[in-house]
């Protein structure tokens, strides 16, 4: 049976949108007009050797880097237009996790004082919601309520890094920019920060810009993998549509 036209549900549009994106450092085009879409519940692979634009290409997104040309939709606003003031409240829902997973988290505050920080600054934390919601992050990102009262020089670079994506989950994003977000760790720590990620973007609906040097995890990991060269994309491919299996547990 055919459903009727006027009952169709139109599927949703991309999450992330950028156009024609360019960033110069000085007399250097480091990201040269790049294209691409994430849905949401979506991760595209952004891969490319050393000094090829990806970073720069992170940081125009998540406009902690204005680029110098082009458009960044996100959630149904264009994002380069904005000033600061109508860009702030944007902000919370697109989150970086970084590769340096004690370098995003304040050396001298508690684990717990972190992930609370971005509840504090958006005016969601009171006495009995923010510490309930502080604890369901921890459990959320596999982490100890112990672990909460620790420093990050406290916890191993797996466990680092999972704080530092509770933190980044405080803000309720839609997308994260994950930055070769298991290039540091020890590799085998790294199949259980990469399945954490791949159940909370199942339990949440989170689009992820992901870039990664490693082939063999972006294979496993990625929906579509966009290949960068010299700040252009050259292609990109549609990863098996067959789901790969779960990378194995950490031993
Ligand atoms: N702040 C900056 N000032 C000047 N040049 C920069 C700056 N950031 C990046 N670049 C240059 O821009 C180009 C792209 O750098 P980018 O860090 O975006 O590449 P990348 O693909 O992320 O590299 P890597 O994989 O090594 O992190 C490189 O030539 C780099 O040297």
């Amino acid at each position: 049976m055919t459903t009727p036209a006027h009952l169709t549900i139109p599927p949703p549009g991309p999450l992330l949108s950028v156009r024609d994106l360019v960033v110069r450092h000085g007399p250097r085009t480091a990201v040269d007009r790049v294209s691409f879409d994430i849905a949401p519940g979506e991760t595209l692979g952004l891969v490319g050797p050393s000094g090829c634009g990806k970073s720069s290409t992170a940081m125009a997104v998540l406009q902690l880097r204005r680029p110098d040309a082009g458009e960044v939709w996100f959630d149904g606003q264009e994002l380069t237009s904005l000033d600061e003031r109508r860009l702030r409240p944007l902000r919370p829902a697109m989150q970086p996790v970084f590769q340096d997973p004690y370098g995003s988290l304040s050396p001298r505050h508690r684990i717990r004082e972190a992930i609370a920080e971005p509840l504090r600054v958006q005016g969601r934390w009171d006495r009995v919601s923010g510490p309930a919601r502080v604890a369901e992050l921890l459990e959320q990102v596999g982490l100890d309520p112990s672990h909460g009262d620790r420093r990050p020089h406290e916890l191993s670079g797996g466990q680092c890094q999972r704080a530092g994506v509770a933190r980044a989950l405080a803000s309720d994003p839609k997308l994260l920019v994950l930055d070769e977000p298991v290039s540091a760790l020890d590799p085998s720590l790294r199949a259980g920060v990469l399945n954490l990620l791949a159940e909370l973007q199942e339990r949440l609906g989170l689009g992820y810009l992901f870039i990664c040097h490693d082939m063999a995890v972006v294979g496993h990991f990625c929906d579509r993998v966009a290949e960068m060269r010299d700040g252009r994309i050259l292609r990109t491919t549609a990863s098996p549509a067959v789901p790969a299996p779960r990378l194995p547990p950490p031993r």
